[in-house]
């Protein structure tokens, strides 16, 4: 797409079934590192679908079928060598519905690193716990209460805590469903900012509803529609001019 967008993750002619049911087309992209990338289209199109291929969250839907080919930095994720868990580190994901562990939010960061291995001794695991909650942008309001449930927060602080989790096991890629539409607009603005704080570092993936969003925390965006990508280039296009018809009518209002 340009010359700074290498590619992390590359998505080549991928269908999704459930059962019989074609859900995603034909899909082929190529996910930038250090880039935040949107996709959005109306509801059923497919998004969330396609973003659970990309970590193989589809393997825990029994009726789902993935056929074509993904790669994370050129290794195909669905070999029978891949290890899934592994998988899941490296390719993190953030859900609609914050959903941190029924534990203390200490415990909440350190379970991924400790059954990881990631750390040595408790001084170890101690740093990446406050190192994962600054970069979620939760330190601050949690260090003199680790030991509360996680569960206890609210809602805004409860995702930041799940995105702390995710990157407290150091992954490349961070997909993100939705992740601010449970929340009230200062707990999404606080999101988006972190989103764009986080965007330097990992490529991240976000499907979201709303396209002002997209817009404001995106450099590249794939529209869909009945489970094709219609249209992927950076967002500033997409929004003022893109090429396809069916993305003009979506982006104008039209259907959606
Ligand atoms: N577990 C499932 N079993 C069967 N069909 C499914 C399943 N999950 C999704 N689908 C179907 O696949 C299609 C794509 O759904 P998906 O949730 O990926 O779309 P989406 O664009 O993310 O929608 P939304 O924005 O409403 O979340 C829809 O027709 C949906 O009904």
């Amino acid at each position: 797409m340009d010359d700074k967008a290498e590619p992390k993750m590359r998505a080549s002619d991928v269908s999704v079934f459930y059962g019989d049911k074609k859900a995603i087309d034909d899909v082929s992209i190529d996910i930038p590192t250090k880039f935040v990338t949107a996709f959005i289209g109306p509801s059923g199109c497919g998004k969330s679908t396609f973003l659970r291929t990309l970590n193989r969250m589809n393997d825990t839907i029994p009726s789902a079928r993935v056929e074509g080919q993904i790669e994370l930095d050129g290794e195909d994720i669905y070999s029978s060598g891949m290890d899934v868990v592994q998988l899941r580190a490296r390719v993190g994901m953030v859900f609609q519905k914050p959903n941190p562990f029924p534990k203390s939010i200490y415990e909440n960061i350190a379970y991924g690193p400790k059954i990881h291995g990631l750390a040595e001794s408790k001084g170890e695991l101690d740093e990446i716990v406050e190192r994962s909650l600054q970069r979620a942008g939760l330190w601050n309001e949690v260090k003199d209460r680790l030991g509360e449930s996680g569960t206890a927060l609210s809602g805004g602080q409860q995702q930041r805590l799940c995105i702390a989790r995710a990157i407290a096991v150091d992954p490349e890629v961070i997909l993100m469903d939705e992740p601010a539409s449970a929340l009230d607009p200062i707990a999404t603005a606080k999101i988006e900012e972190l989103i764009d704080d986080l965007a330097g570092r990992y490529a991240i993936v976000i499907v979201t509803h709303s396209m002002q969003q997209a817009a404001r925390v995106s450099q590249r965006t794939a529209f869909f529609h009945l489970g094709k990508m219609v249209e992927y280039g950076p967002t500033d296009q997409i929004f003022t001019n893109p090429l396809e018809e069916r993305t003009k009518d979506y982006i104008t209002g039209r259907y959606g």
